[in-house]
């Protein structure tokens, strides 16, 4: 419940942020810091120390700055946003945050560096493949998503990562020489790349060398090794575990393949909560300089609102990837599909379905957050919040955007 005395919404409040607890953040942002609410339990967090706005100085962690202004418009505000120049479509019924074109200065220059660390640091793809390298705009994609990044150096952490993650996929589950067959092995050992091996002198080289033998290990590599630069232990710790989940949901994948398997509606969910967008954002507060503590990243309420963000991301790529993977080799699970299948279902009105089922983990993302954002307000968890909800409204916008990449199906 909104206190009645507290001063009126700063005008530039963000609008990712509005939507998860307005009130809570508009005290955190106009309020003394003595008389900024305490969480109501006593959180193992504040070691003893101080309660309430400024406790994140008692962490260990970095402390994060007061939540930014950012340019995230809110659909509900009066000033509509300025329209956008980019191609694509969104897809009619779904649930989205429109966001403005990003800042086409920062995504040129992450542009022109990824391509080089792509080519010159990792030698990540041959020339035939550019083109694609190129179509996947993942400048773009990153500027969206980071609009709070302090520098271009914090974007290119998560931009070699989401490159890294992108080169694994495709080379070995997917289209670019990947397979079922044998993707345990070669995930695990991808792996290493980001969580080290610690074995014995004679057996240690030969490891070492193996993170250089191809293009994947390479990317891994060295975006992790960028990113453990710059981020603090916890938070590189917190992301190898969210790609350990990624490679198991992977896994699960790879196994329905190799049987031609179609899962249950509920255990497609599942497996998509793990072959998820997860990793990604889950890093916002390293791409913004400052940290989430590690006991706060690990509330069961945060790990909810963590696990819907990544859900409806993930959903998207569903939706907006549907007619490609219809028109690949075999049968390519996703939501529609699988929705099809199991509920015999037209193509039509799986599709529909699922963009439902996106609709509810959207809404569910956002009530979850409010919980969060109402019941731990700090400005690290408040931030974070803003972050993650801002990476799922630029990850809309990517694939809304990506018309090289997807195209809608003919259903309206
Ligand atoms: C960037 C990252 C962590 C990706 C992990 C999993 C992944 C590749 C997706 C969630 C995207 O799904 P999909 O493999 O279906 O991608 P496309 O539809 O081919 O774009
Ligand atoms: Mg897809």
């Amino acid at each position: 419940m909104p206190d009645p005395g507290l001063s009126p919404l700063p005008a530039h409040l963000p609008a990712a942020a509005a939507r998860l607890g307005a009130d809570v953040l508009a005290q955190v942002l106009t309020g003394p810091a003595a008389e900024a609410p305490a969480p109501p339990a006593a959180p193992r967090w504040i070691p003893g120390g101080p309660s309430g706005l400024g406790t994140a100085s008692v962490s260990l962690a970095r402390p994060a700055p007061l939540p930014v202004p950012d340019t995230v418009p809110d659909p509900a505000e009066a000033a509509p946003a300025a329209p956008s120049a980019a191609e694509g479509r969104p897809i009619p019924g779904l649930y989205f945050h429109p966001v403005p074109d990003p800042d086409p200065v920062r995504v040129d220059e992450v542009s022109r560096r990824i391509k080089d660390w792509a080519v010159d640091e990792v030698q990540l793809f041959p020339d035939e493949w550019e083109g694609q390298f190129d179509g996947f705009s993942v400048g773009r994609y990153m500027v969206a998503c980071h609009p709070d990044a302090p520098t271009v150096d914090h974007l290119m952490l998560a931009t070699r990562l989401m490159v890294a993650e992108n080169a694994v996929d495709d080379c070995y589950c997917e289209d670019h020489g990947g397979s079922p067959i044998g993707l345990g092995g070669r995930l695990l050992m991808a792996h290493t790349a980001l969580d080290p091996v610690h074995t014995t002198p004679e057996y240690a080289p030969a490891w070492a060398d193996s993170l250089g033998s191809d293009a994947p290990r390479r990317a891994y590599r060295s975006a992790m090794d960028y990113f453990v630069r710059a981020a603090s232990p916890s938070q590189a710790d917190r992301f190898r575990h969210d790609m350990a989940r990624l490679h198991m949901g992977y896994l699960a994948e790879a196994a329905w393949a190799e049987t031609d398997h179609v899962p249950e509606v509920w255990e497609y969910l599942a497996m998509r909560q793990f072959n998820n967008f997860r990793p990604c954002p889950t890093i916002t507060d390293s791409v913004g300089g400052y940290e989430l503590p590690a006991d706060l990243h690990a509330r069961p309420e945060m790990q909810r609102v963590i696990a819907l963000a990544g859900n409806a991301t993930t959903i998207v790529n569903d939706l907006y990837s549907y007619t490609k993977e219809l028109s690949s080799p075999g049968v390519h699970l996703n939501l529609p599909v699988v929705l099809a299948e199991r509920e015999k279902l037209s193509e039509r009105d799986a599709y529909l379905k699922a963009i439902e089922v996106h609709n509810d983990l959207m809404r569910a993302f956002e009530a979850a957050a409010a919980d969060v954002a109402a019941t731990f307000a700090v400005p690290t968890v408040l931030r974070f919040l803003k972050g993650v909800a801002t990476w799922v409204d630029g990850n809309h916008y990517w694939h809304q955007t990506n018309t090289f990449r997807y195209s809608l199906p003919d259903f309206w």
